[in-house]
């Protein structure tokens, strides 16, 4: 423009100027043109760079004017709102767009709308972003941004699937989260066991901070090669069969150190195509409830080794076991309170140092012993947090120091009825207190421990009691079997001998029956330690039972040493005078020997010999022991025999009674006479009653016997009296059997019924011990026949213990003066004491005494000097036939008795 004016206002001045100025003006011009041409190819090329750019952003960009025309829109807005591109040129105004969009489904909204909310949005200064969700169900993020001029420009992206992978990244992030609270281990693992997904427990317990850091782990990054190869095995198992593994129990070490029992379950996973591509895994920690089924299971196993009496040792160390298997670093121990109430025993503790446990075995409980000596003192627990630093561990922490024990918590063991029994403690090797868990442990094993300690102690005493003698806790029949075997044994092996003594105490019966039970308890238990104190602790004394006794001498190197030392002291032990009560007495023991090997080589012979010795003994005297000599054996086949013959000796009529006359001392007549059986055997001849009536009382043929004697001596007495001699009275010794029986009293009303005999020219010769057996029921019965009229007399009167009062009771005629007191009446001034006392008890109760056994003039002169009533014995008489007896009435006279 400002060149054109300039050319015009020179014109009439210079034509060949203006020629020039023509030409430099076209020149100008092109120059001009072809400056401007190259301005604007430059600027096409910038456009169609720019353009270039803008078409190929992800972006779609659109520029609008203030009159809402478009000026310029990339071809990625073209795509968004799928608009033909040709449609969007310059000038195209919005609401045109806005049609496009909606004839394309691409409009957030309808036209109206759309166009007022753009409006709106422009009328703003500042940039504004929002979403537009289109209808087709994009979602289309826009930037707007106003222009100075009142037009705007805007960037459209479309972010649908960027908003779906959010989505999908959200649910990803929420899923971890969700199963980083499950306190069980989570994991998803690819097909070669490499985990893709765990859980954070999992990584926690397997030493990793993330559970991302476990992605393409293995389980040979996490366990040992052992443990994880099996895990792969099984594994590869699963994800070839398809098969789950459900709820198996496994067992692992997690990062700590930690061994976890854990219960774990396997699933293949499958995609579309259902073909397996992993796995996913969930494990449960079930230490605890594993703990606690081994605590149960333990208890069980332990109470059934407790009931089918394993070794107690073994139960404890179980226990120990059980309770170190529950609680980690404790080692368990378990003392045992010695026999002498005041030392604390080795039990079990299977995982304490053996020097440790030696050097505290035996240790004695006090008020300042360590933790286990104190408890057992204070029957209390005593809990220890420091050894090192404990005053009640001065004495002992040297013990304790080399192997580390820092805390000790003792408790004491207690019986069903408070008493200590041992002591449980638990060591640790830090210096604490015990956790909770580990108080309730304490309580359940000094619990089981108590019980089978009490159990053991139980099974003791019942092996005690079966193989000892309650009475005197001696050994008894059982244990000696055992006891001879090894001493056979050990004398085969080096050459011994064994001794076997067969002892029985002399007249004990006696003293059971006169004095009581507890009298004879007393004396057995007295004899049994005075024998156990005669011989050395190797030997075995042995009470068989009753009377019965047998001392096992091992270790003999011959018998002829024993005659002159053991025999004589245990002879002379057991004679030693004991009080009981107020009786003051002397027992005797008759002794039999027997050795190994020269008289039986096995246990039931060599006692059988010696017991054959023993019967020896008995018969010559007793107070006196016998060797064993094989005729021994011929006794007791004898007496095998004779107790056959005598089943027989009545119904073949073998017996016969003798009558012995009794003589009253002051006139010499005879008032009375005293059958006496005797048994004329076929082929043994006579045999004494001394010899068959124990034999008879052994068998209870002395009841048929008796009744036998009863009859036949009514009978002879009143044929004497039919044959017209003075009227005599018939003494008969009735047994203790005979005397318990229930019927005597009809036994013997049917023999004076039988006979026709007056009762009274009937007496019954009891026995002294007979009537101490029973007191009560023996007075009925005396009663009873006293009432009948039949008179009643003490035999062997002084050699029992009758207590003066209840003699008083008995309803009484005589008193018969032993003859083991006749005997030696003239030297021994023991027996003249006795005679004497006997004959003034007598007077004081108004009974009359006879002495027996009277044999020499002395004897008659003294029981006449001492005021005796009557007398029997071989100086008047021996035992005579009836027919004697009819002899000596007609020659010697008789007088009536006094009743
Ligand atoms: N050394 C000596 N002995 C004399 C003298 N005077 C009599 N004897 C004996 O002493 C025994 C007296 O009888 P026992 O003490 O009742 O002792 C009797 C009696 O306990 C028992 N016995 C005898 N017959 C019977 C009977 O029919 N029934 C019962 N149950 N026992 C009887 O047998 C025992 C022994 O009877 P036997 O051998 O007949 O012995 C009689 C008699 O022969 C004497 O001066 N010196």
């Amino acid at each position: 423009m400002t060149t054109k004016s300039s050319k015009r206002a020179g014109e009439p001045a210079d034509r060949a100027g203006l020629a020039a100025l023509s030409k430099l003006a076209i020149a100008s011009y092109e120059d001009l043109e072809r400056e401007l041409k190259a301005k604007i190819a430059v600027l096409e090329a910038q456009a169609r760079r720019f353009e270039t750019a803008i078409d190929n952003i992800s972006q779609g960009i659109c520029f609008f004017d203030a009159g809402e025309r478009l000026i310029l829109c990339n071809r990625r807005y073209a795509e968004i709102y799928r608009i033909a591109p040709e449609k969007l040129h310059a000038g195209v105004t919005l609401g045109e767009i806005v049609g496009y969009r909606l004839a394309a489904n691409t409009s957030a909204m309808d036209g109206d709308a759309y166009l007022a909310f753009a409006r709106s949005v422009n009328s703003g200064t500042g940039p504004r972003n929002w979403p537009a969700e289109l209808k087709d169900g994009r979602t289309i993020q826009i930037s707007h941004q106003p222009m100075p001029d009142g037009g705007w420009v805007a960037t459209h992206e479309d972010i649908t699937e960027l908003i779906a992978s959010r989505l999908v990244m959200n649910q990803h992030v929420s899923l971890q989260t969700l199963i980083d609270w499950v306190p069980d281990y989570l994991w998803v693992k690819d097909t070669e066991s490499r985990f893709v997904v765990a859980n954070r427990a999992l990584a926690a317990d397997h030493g990793r901070q993330e559970a991302s850091e476990m992605v393409g782990l293995s389980d040979f990054d996490l366990h040992a090669p052992k443990l994880a190869r099996q895990f792969r095995a099984s594994e590869q198992d699963l994800l070839r069969s398809g098969q789950p593994m459900i709820d198996r129990e496994e067992f692992i070490v997690d990062a700590s150190g930690t061994g976890k029992w854990l219960s774990s379950t396997k699933v293949p996973l499958r995609n579309a195509q259902d073909e397996i591509f992993g796995l996913v895994g969930i494990a449960r920690d079930i230490t605890a409830r594993k703990q606690a089924d081994d605590l149960r299971n333990g208890q069980a196993q332990i109470l059934e080794m407790i009931v089918t009496n394993a070794p107690l040792e073994g139960v404890l160390e179980r226990l120990m076991r059980l309770i170190e298997s529950q609680l980690a670093g404790i080692s368990g121990s378990v003392l045992l309170l010695d026999k002498d109430g005041s030392h604390l025993r080795h039990g079990a503790a299977p995982s304490l140092v053996k020097d440790y446990t030696d050097a505290i075995d035996g240790v004695r409980i006090g008020p300042k012993v360590g933790s286990c000596g104190t408890a057992a003192y204070r029957r209390e627990p005593v809990i220890v947090t420091d050894i090192m630093n404990d005053p009640l561990w001065e004495d002992y922490r040297e013990l304790a120091a080399p192997y580390g024990y820092r805390s000790c918590w003792s408790t004491p063991i207690l019986s069903h009825n408070g008493a200590v029994l041992g002591v449980f403690a638990m060591y640790s090797t830090t210096a604490r207190e015990p956790a909770e868990n580990e108080n309730r442990l304490i309580d359940f094993t000094t619990r089981i421990a108590g019980i089978a300690i009490e159990r053991k102690l139980a099974e003791d005493r019942i092996h005690f009691m079966a193989n000892h003698d309650t009475l005197t806790g001696l050994p008894n029949r059982a244990l000696l079997s055992d006891r001879l075997a090894q001493a056979f044994v050990y004398a085969q092996r080096y050459d011994r001998w064994v001794t076997v003594l067969f002892i029985d105490l002399d007249n004990f019966k006696a003293v059971n029956d006169t004095l009581g039970h507890n009298a004879g308890d007393v004396l057995l238990k007295m004899v049994a330690s005075r024998m156990v104190g005669c011989v050395s602790a190797t030997d075995t004394v042995v009470r068989l039972g009753g009377d019965e006794f047998v001392i096992v001498l091992f270790d003999q190197v011959s018998d002829a040493d024993i005659g002159d030392t053991i025999l004589r002291k245990i002879q002379a032990s057991i004679a030693e005078p004991v009080q009981l009560g107020e009786h003051h007495l002397r027992i005797t023991a008759s002794i039999g020997i027997a050795t190994y090997p020269k008289d039986g080589s096995d246990a039931e012979t060599l006692l059988a010999n010696a017991d054959a010795a023993m019967y020896r003994a008995k018969e010559l005297g007793r107070d006196n022991f016998q060797f064993y000599a094989p005729e021994f054996n011929s006794t007791a086949q004898e007496k095998f025999f004779l107790q056959e013959e005598l089943r027989n000796a009545l119904a073949r009529a073998e017996f016969t009674l003798s009558y012995q006359p009794q003589v009253d001392l002051r006139s010499g007549h005879v008032f009375a006479v005293e059958a006496l059986i005797r048994w004329n055997h076929p082929s043994l001849g006579t045999i004494s009653p001394m010899k068959f009536i124990p034999l008879a009382e052994e068998t209870g043929l002395i009841v048929q016997i008796g009744d036998w004697v009863l009859h036949e001596a009514c009978r002879q007495n009143k044929d004497w009296q039919d044959a017209g001699l003075p009227p005599i009275v018939v003494c008969v010794n009735v047994s203790a059997r005979q005397f318990r029986e229930s019927n005597l009293i009809s036994r013997v009303v049917n023999a004076l019924k039988d006979s026709e005999l007056e009762a009274k020219y009937l007496e019954l010769e009891v026995t002294e011990s007979l009537i101490m057996q029973n007191i009560e029921t023996a007075v009925a019965t005396m009663n009873e026949l006293q009432s009948l009229g039949v008179q009643i007399s003490i035999d062997d009167f002084g050699t029992g213990y009758s207590s003066l009062s209840a003699l008083r009771t008995f309803p009484l005629a005589r008193l018969k003066i032993d003859k083991s007191f006749i005997k030696d009446l003239a030297a021994n001034e023991n027996d003249q004491a006795v005679a004497i006392a006997v004959i003034s008890l007598g007077q004081k109760l108004n009974l009359r005494v006879i002495a027996e056994g009277v044999e020499t003039e002395d004897q008659v002169a003294f029981l006449r000097k001492n005021n005796c009533d009557e007398m029997q014995g071989y100086h008047f008489s021996k035992p005579v036939s009836a027919a004697g007896i009819v002899q000596l009435l007609n020659t010697g006279g008789a007088r009536p008795s006094q009743k």
